[in-house]
């Protein structure tokens, strides 16, 4: 099995090598005809602007909304994230191209600025029900996005408490009146979305979460996703990692 990882810029690197892990092989997308090779897509964080600028320079973004339009399998992580939202605010001046697609609103730097950048457990039992391993999950967020609003038929898989101190004015103007819970995980069909990095820790739950999404689509293959090697391995007999990530 092949998974398409989206290679503008960004943490494409980092997602291959988690891919590599569990054995199955990323293939780097910088150019729409390459989409046509693959049938599963990564989107790793990054700027969502210079990702959107490079995307637009390449004329990507229609044989990417496509992508998403035919129900293929489809993972934002942080920027990805971004890309993937129907709407984003706090965005820079002038806006950027969307692929869209994930019924929700994303504000591209909730928590704050690159200092703010944190790292958290984060109860995910939906996680841990299908991929084994402990209730909850260490979230690396850099310069991190939230999701402020989700549409009905999006399934919320991890949200994070709003340290009130350290959110931007507009963050919390924005948050007022709701409650003090942004959503960092949700899936919506075969779109997966993380405001977090899963590709720089050692914990490949959510790896094996989405090639499970992804070999579903190619017709059941869901052995083959792990059967070079470590995929059927229990989360406590996955193999060691060859970078230097947060275990
Ligand atoms: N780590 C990330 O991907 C950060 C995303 C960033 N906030 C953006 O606008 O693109």
């Amino acid at each position: 099995m092949t998974v398409g990882v989206l290679a503008l810029q960004g943490s494409f690197n980092e997602h291959i090598a988690a891919l590599r892990r569990l054995g199955v092989k990323g293939v780097e997308i910088r150019k729409p005809e390459q989409l046509q090779g693959v049938s599963s897509l990564i989107i790793p964080g990054g700027e969502s602007t210079t990702m959107a600028k490079l995307a637009d320079f390449h004329n990507l973004f229609p044989a990417l909304r496509e992508f998403v339009k035919m129900g293929n399998p489809v993972w934002g992580t942080c920027a990805g994230l971004i890309f993937l939202a129907d709407k984003v605010t706090g965005q820079k001046a002038g806006g950027q191209d969307l692929i869209g697609g994930l019924h929700c609103t994303v504000h591209r730097n909730f928590f704050g600025s690159q200092i703010q950048s944190f790292e958290a457990d984060l109860s995910v039992p939906e996680l841990a029900s299908k991929e084994g391993g402990p209730d909850t999950f260490r979230g690396v967020f850099i310069r991190a996005p939230a999701v402020l609003e989700v549409g009905p038929e999006v399934e919320v898989l991890a949200d994070y408490p709003v340290p009130s101190d350290n959110l931007m004015d507009e963050a919390q103007e924005e948050n007022k009146g709701s409650e003090k819970k942004v959503i960092v995980a949700l899936r919506q069909g075969n779109l997966l979305g993380t405001a977090f990095h899963p590709e720089l820790t050692a914990d490949s739950r959510w790896h094996t979460y989405f090639l499970k999404m992804a070999s579903e689509i190619e017709g059941g293959a869901s052995n083959s996703i792990v059967a070079v090697e470590g995929g059927d391995l229990t989360f406590d007999q996955q193999p060691m990692n060859d970078l230097p990530i947060f275990q």
